[in-house]
């Protein structure tokens, strides 16, 4: 008989399972409570009970461990610093999204050379996510495929269902039994009913299919998640003007969801360039500073260097702290926008 299955598939590799991963990572009490903190704050803030803003802050992708970490370490203290305002997490993002082709980030590429060494991938994301925790800074992170979390959704505070996989039940399914807040990201030409729709779907149990902690493929049932909320990222055009706000909000209220909404300050609401993200924090303070409530944080992409750098030919001539993905802020700059932000913030706390 002629081959039936596989006609198409030309290596499978079996990994460790996620039991192995966490017995050789364990996760160690000053991560915990940073993880459990963490996960509390955004909880708080998305009720309402703590009116400081989310900043979820950090490179477009995560490609280098030892810039990653010394972007972490000025990070921790900026967060210990604005502490009072704002309420800052960084952007670990180890999984990338491709319009059509291109890297899919550290977990699937780590050595970015085509290897495909996840294995690797998955050890020294969860490494990074450990040492970040460590110094006190909670991680947020998107959820590309279905399996990763298993491996490393213990150590993360806040996640991201992007704007190309909202649509998906796999991913809706995914969301419902996260341990983390979860953002939900309007689709990519702008539609925000699918983000909102995607917010109703998580919040309910499902049953699917996916894998137990020792890698064997399983039935999961889950409980729902509470915490869904939209991200605002741009579509076509801009979304973080009080206009499109204002369109965000009734979305909500018709779906009977709580009044919380991110901004994402980069993406389709910066067209990519990096200088425009500032455009977009500005406004978005403007807005808070007119009395709006509904907007509860902001998303920035920013890196130790401004800019962005093709992907390497040959990983070793990377320029050191720049982006291989979206353009990012440099350091400065977000240290500058962040100082402005919690200024803003405390004024409008004397306020009330
Ligand atoms: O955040 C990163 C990118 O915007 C996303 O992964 C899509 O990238 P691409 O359009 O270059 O594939
Ligand atoms: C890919 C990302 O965003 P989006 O899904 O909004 O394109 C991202 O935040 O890295």
């Amino acid at each position: 008989m002629e081959q039936l299955h596989d006609l198409r598939v030309s290596r499978i590799i079996r990994l460790s399972s996620p039991r192995e991963f966490k017995e050789k990572l364990p996760v160690d009490e000053q991560a915990a409570a940073t993880i459990v903190n963490g996960r509390r704050e955004v909880e708080n803030i998305l009720t309402g009970k703590d009116r400081r803003m989310l900043v979820i802050v950090g490179p477009c992708s995560i490609h280098d461990m030892d810039s990653a970490l010394e972007y972490a370490r000025k990070l921790a203290a900026l967060r210990i610093e604005l502490k009072d305002d704002l309420c800052i997490l960084m952007r670990v993002y180890f999984e990338k999204p491709r319009t059509t082709v291109g890297w899919k980030g550290f977990i699937n590429d780590p050595h970015l050379d085509d290897t495909y060494d996840i294995e690797h991938g998955l050890f020294y994301a969860r490494k990074l996510l450990l040492e970040i925790n460590q110094m006190g800074l909670p991680a947020a992170t998107e959820f590309l495929d279905p399996i990763s979390p298993q491996y490393v959704a213990d150590v993360v505070s806040w996640a991201a269902i992007g704007a190309r996989t909202i649509e998906s039940q796999t991913h809706r399914q995914m969301a419902s039994g996260l341990s983390m807040p979860v953002g939900f990201k309007n689709s990519t030409d702008g539609r925000i009913n699918v983000a909102v729709d995607a917010i109703r779907s998580a919040m309910h149990p499902h049953s699917f299919l996916g894998i137990d902690p020792d890698g064997y493929s399983s039935v999961i049932t889950t409980k729902g998640n509470p915490f869904g909320h939209l991200v605002l990222r741009g579509g076509d055009k801009p979304n973080y003007d009080a206009k499109s706000i204002a369109l965000a909000e009734s979305w909500i209220t018709k779906a009977g969801l709580e009044q919380s909404l991110l901004v994402d300050c980069s993406h389709a609401n910066s067209g990519k360039k990096h200088e425009q993200q500032l455009k977009v924090w500005e406004d978005v303070l403007k807005q808070k500073t007119e009395g709006n409530r509904s907007i509860i944080g902001v998303m920035i992409e920013s890196n130790i260097c401004a800019g962005n750098q093709p992907f390497p030919e040959e990983p070793g001539k990377l320029r050191y702290g720049v982006s291989i993905t979206d353009e990012c802020i440099s350091w400065e700059e977000t240290e500058r926008m962040l100082r402005e932000g919690a200024a803003v913030m405390r004024t409008l706390a004397g306020k009330h």
